[in-house]
């Protein structure tokens, strides 16, 4: 077995958005941490902006000493005390700011893509006008010629040209646009032709397309607390209050045994109690989990569908192009019993002159190459387009015959519907193809069934792996696919996924997505046709293929720009990260305050004797105090490259995963601040 790789870097990285300058991202950061301290942002963030009240009345202890004529501290630790109340906001301030500014030089890269050009709009009467590409409409027609910028998103209406499409996905490889083809139509504003000319219908306005779409999401214009996220900001909030709650008693207590507390000593009880660490780290996790996925060139609608990536129960996978290559390719024809091979070829070739789709095509070339001719005029002769719920194509002929291929099962109703009888040796034909995990074929005119043609298909290598993966963090993986029950289960079973429904109409995937939804199971999805729209608008997370249709890609809320569906297994790693980060930082944070507790309690009673509980042995109260609140400052931006990166992830049950994260930052979160408290005590000591 191989070692389990982290998802990020081990896939190609997006490369036309350059890792951003370090030096003036941490710039901009800075200046963002400063005009973070507005008070009308920082109280958006409950936990930080208590400390920025802490802050503020420090520093007016620090003018006056005596503001609230209780016995206080003196001016000189106060001053420090604000200092570092202060800079605890200011490193929050400066997590979020660089986690959004990663987002920024990314929309700033996407921005130089968008030149403003000249297009030429086709007008009723044949002829062209030259406009601005920002006065184009929906509904346009717009011809581009090579060596153009495709100005706005757009489907493909006449034409056949290569289109270079690295702008959005990286991919320096052209791609070739064509009119009629569900996915190949699709042209995206900003990519760029490079031979021949299209002439496309215009399908978003201006500031709507696709790149100012990714640019708003990436910007975090579109940016919204997500449920997880919302929830833990109102436990933190809560757990904030109960603190306020708690050092609110100590003034009363300490009168009762003659000890008065100071004002500065219970801000800086309450700021190393309440969870400042989790509180300044935790969008600066979200905005990194957005991140994340837009390296892995996918883009979300919003952040609540990275997070739901994580929570994802049951993935539903299609067989053809997700689990297996997907180009199937025409192998051999089988004839059966009284038939021969040439006429198997001839058929098989008359039921495809007029199929695009690549199994067609392939099918056209094998028949021809063995020696295959048509029997009729094409020009006189309609085609009968394939289609998932007939699972048939072919072609009606001039002389009223019927030629057809299919799958087997719907070859036979047809040849039954038109008073034919099945060959016996058609099953054992369809057999020996569908145990190789191939594609069976039935094909025929009329009422007589002339042999099999077999697609071959193969397991996409590694994807075993990635399914035993799943299976370790608890994900059920269920395979969908119109092909029939033996050829599923063989490559059910090379691919190991869970389980598999065979000879699936499009109706059955969403049928699928609503029976696991209502088991309580958050579904994810991955589809490219017009007719997986309804389905991965169904899911909890759907992603759509870039090279998919228009609707495709409205329905589902994440688009990946490389068109490979197998990401979605990646995406559900990047959401459990991200889950998980932020729980290991939550668990960190709260476990971090027995030490803080023991630091300052003591500091706080110095004249009831408590000494005892001095188990760090601090040499004096404010040093005390210092140590723990300058501990409770740097450990913001200690974390912040963890926040960022995300923890270590192993694909593990969320149990196994609790118990070790309540192990490793539990367990740290407690050993960690007594050994730097107390080193930090030694430090100051110098002073
Ligand atoms: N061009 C075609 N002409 C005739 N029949 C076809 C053609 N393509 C596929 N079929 C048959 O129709 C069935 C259903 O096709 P469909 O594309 O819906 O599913 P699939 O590709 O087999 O599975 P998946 O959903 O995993 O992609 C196929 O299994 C095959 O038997
Ligand atoms: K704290
Ligand atoms: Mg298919």
């Amino acid at each position: 077995m191989t070692k389990w790789q982290p998802p990020v870097g081990s896939r190609q990285q997006r490369r036309h958005t350059p890792k951003a300058d370090l030096s003036q991202l941490y710039q901009r950061a800075l200046i963002e941490a400063l005009r973070k301290l507005d008070p009308r942002m920082a109280v958006k963030n409950p936990v930080m902006f208590l400390v920025w009240v802490g802050t503020v009345i420090t520093a007016l202890l620090t003018v006056n000493p005596n503001l609230f004529g209780v016995a206080e501290t003196a001016a000189g630790f106060n001053a420090l005390v604000t200092v570092i109340l202060l800079f605890t906001v200011l490193f929050a301030n400066f997590a979020e700011a660089v986690a959004e500014g990663r987002g920024k030089a990314q929309a700033d890269a996407l921005r130089t893509t968008q030149t403003q050009t000249d297009a030429k709009r086709l007008l009723s009467d044949g002829g062209f006008e030259r406009v601005s590409s920002t006065v184009l409409r929906t509904g346009d027609r717009i011809q581009v010629n090579a060596g153009e910028v495709i100005p706005v998103d757009g489907e493909v209406l006449d034409g056949v040209a290569s289109v270079d499409e690295s702008a959005i996905t990286g991919e320096s490889a052209p791609v070739l646009k064509e009119p009629g083809s569900d996915v190949a139509s699709s042209v995206t504003g900003g990519t760029k032709v490079i031979s021949d000319t299209l002439v496309m219908r215009v399908t978003a306005d201006p500031g709507e397309g696709f790149i100012d779409r990714m640019i708003a999401l990436v910007e975090g214009a579109e940016r919204t607390k997500t449920p997880n996220e919302i929830a833990l900001t109102v436990l933190l909030a809560v757990l904030t209050l109960v603190f306020l709650l708690v050092v609110a008693t100590l003034p009363p207590l300490g009168m009762y045994v003659q000890s008065p507390v100071s004002i500065t000593l219970l801000i800086a009880l309450l700021v190393a109690l309440i969870p400042t660490t989790i509180g300044g780290l935790l969008s600066a996790i979200g905005i990194a989990g957005m991140d994340r996925v837009a390296q892995f060139n996918v883009v979300a609608t919003s952040g609540r569908a990275v997070e739901a990536c994580g929570d994802i129960n049951t993935l539903v996978l299609d067989k053809t192009g997700t689990i297996t290559l997907g180009n199937r390719l025409a192998e051999e024809l089988i004839p059966v019993q009284g038939q021969t091979v040439a006429q198997v070829a001839t058929f098989a070739l008359a039921a495809s002159v007029f199929d695009t789709t690549p199994e067609g095509k392939s099918i056209v070339r094998l028949a021809e190459k063995l020696g295959a001719t048509l029997h009729f005029d094409p020009q006189t002769a309609e085609g009968v387009e394939f289609s998932a719920r007939t699972r048939m194509s072919g072609t009606d002929l001039p002389d009223g015959g019927e030629v057809r291929k299919g799958a087997v099962e719907a070859i036979r109703g047809f040849v039954r519907s038109r008073g034919g009888t099945v060959p016996e040796d058609l099953e054992a034909a369809y057999e020996r193809v569908s145990r190789l995990g191939g594609t069976p074929l039935a094909v025929c005119q009329n009422q007589t069934i002339y042999g099999v043609v077999y697609l071959k298909d193969m397991v996409k290598p590694g994807i075993q792996e990635r399914f035993d993966q799943l299976r370790r963090m608890g994900v059920h993986t269920i395979m969908l696919t119109g092909d029939n029950r033996i050829t599923a289960s063989v490559i059910a079973q090379e691919a190991g996924v869970d389980d598999f429904i065979a000879e699936a109409t499009p109706e059955d995937k969403i049928r699928v997505i609503q029976t696991e939804q209502a088991q309580g199971k958050l579904v994810a999805m991955t589809g490219d046709g017009t007719n997986d729209a309804p389905a991965l608008a169904q899911a909890n997370v759907g992603l759509a293929m870039n090279s998919g249709t228009q609707a495709a890609k409205e329905a589902a809320n994440m688009v990946d720009l490389d068109s490979d569906p197998t990401k979605l297994i990646d995406l559900v790693t990047i959401g459990k990260q991200l889950l998980i980060t932020r729980g290991a930082l939550t668990t960190f944070s709260l476990a971090n305050d027995i030490a803080k507790y023991f630091a300052i309690i003591p500091a706080m009673f110095t004249g009831i004797g408590i000494g005892a509980l001095n188990i760090m042995g601090l040499r004096s109260p404010q040093s005390a105090v210092l140590s723990a609140l300058i501990y409770n400052a740097l450990i913001i931006p200690v974390l912040i490259p963890l926040a960022l990166k995300g923890v270590t992830f192993r694909p593990l049950t969320a149990n196994q995963l609790l118990q070790r994260n309540i192990l490793l930052y539990g367990g740290g979160g407690v050993v960690a601040p007594f050994v730097a408290i107390k080193l930090i005590d030694l430090g100051l000591s110098v002073f």
